[in-house]
């Protein structure tokens, strides 16, 4: 393994075991707080705490354009990548609103964004001006693989520093589905024609233009999907190596990640890929309306908490789920006993 593939520590088995023995001797039917249970000793486990806390949380939104976009994949054109990056500047995105209404640190890191930026919320890790168009050729070489890697790493390590005990990863980028759909395909073995959605809203005839590129590029490219480095190189973005690599510090920093929506998961899953350990570090927000994020989620076994048909991206879907973690550790730690408060806790 190399040296940017480090895993992460395993869960704290003690602080897990520990949290669960208390949630049991809460005022509650044992196991009547239903999934919120296993997620609190999830959250025990990754934090090592037996009381865990998850705020403040911090979400990384990653932005970077894609060449792809080129082949007209999109409803909308390139430059709203760096439209909306100034949007979050400005603080008027969803993302803002809710990372407002959750407390959250909100950094976002330009990694490849095809327009010059500025803004003093935007960290600056350009890899390139958007990756190539893996139409025609690799999205970018393995060196720029790693380094937006890198850039994530460092954007989870800038988080945690600053006090934060929970990670919400999201994005943006036009034709990132795309690049996500033709990921997922490769590492899943399954047909593009399962995987693709309409991101932000292309027509039928859109939809099948989209499949097509797809199909074409996959060919073309040929990636050995046994080799995720290889699979991101020729068919990913710099936002999505970026999220992966956000993934694998926040872990060896143990720290919950919440994993957004399609784009995010696909991330999660090249991640995984490469780091298998990480899976257990992950939390999956909600279920996309995007039409391949349920083999997303497949591949990686997970049920998220959420379904609201959200399709938006930017950590979005991750910071609404995020009063749930909350939620999960208030109840452990300010439920009272059934000893406290006097209630019979055994059968009638
Ligand atoms: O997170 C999702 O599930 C999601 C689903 C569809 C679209 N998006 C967002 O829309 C953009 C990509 O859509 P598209 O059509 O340009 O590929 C990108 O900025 C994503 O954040 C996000
Ligand atoms: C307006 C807009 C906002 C977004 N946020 C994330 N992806 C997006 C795509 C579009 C088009």
């Amino acid at each position: 393994m190399s040296d940017a593939l480090y895993s992460p520590p395993n869960l704290d088995s003690a602080s897990a075991a520990r949290a669960r023995e208390h949630l049991d001797s809460l005022t509650k039917p044992p196991g009547s707080m239903g999934r919120l249970e296993a997620l609190v000793e999830q959250l025990a486990g990754i934090r090592g705490e037996p009381f865990p806390r998850v705020s403040p949380p911090g979400v990384l939104v990653f932005a970077a354009d894609h060449g792809v976009a080129a082949e007209g994949v999109s409803a909308f054109p390139q430059a709203v990548t760096a439209q909306m990056v100034a949007n979050f500047v400005a603080g008027g995105a969803a993302i803002n609103v809710f990372a407002r209404q959750i407390g959250a640190r909100l950094e976002v890191i330009d990694v490849g964004v095809a327009a010059p930026l500025e803004g003093p919320v935007v960290i600056d890790e350009k890899i390139g001006p958007g990756t190539a168009n893996f139409a025609v050729e690799d999205a970018m070489s393995r060196d720029q693989a790693l380094a937006a890697m890198a850039a994530g790493r460092r954007a989870s390590g800038r988080a945690v520093e600053a006090g934060c005990r929970c990670l919400i990863v999201g994005e943006m980028g036009i034709a990132n589905t795309t690049a996500s759909s033709a990921l997922l395909a490769v590492l899943s073995g399954r047909p593009v024609a399962e995987l693709v959605g309409r991101g932000t809203g292309v027509d039928d005839a859109g939809l099948a233009h989209k499949r097509a590129v797809i199909e074409a590029a996959i060919a073309a490219r040929a990636p050995d999907a046994g080799d995720p480095l290889a699979v991101l190189a020729s068919l990913g973005g710099f936002e999505i190596a970026a999220m992966a690599g956000a993934f694998m510090e926040g872990a060896a920093r143990r720290v919950p990640l919440l994993v957004d929506g399609f784009i995010a998961t696909v991330a999660a899953l090249l991640a995984c890929r490469l780091v298998p350990e990480l899976r257990d570090y992950l939390i999956f927000a909600h279920r996309s309306h995007e039409a391949g994020h349920g083999a997303a989620l497949a591949a990686l076994e997970a049920i998220p908490l959420l379904d609201l048909e959200l399709r938006l991206g930017e950590g979005s879907g991750a910071a609404l789920a995020f009063p749930l973690l909350e939620a999960a550790c208030r109840m452990l730690s300010e439920m009272a006993t059934f000893e406290a408060a006097g209630i019979s806790a055994g059968p009638a």
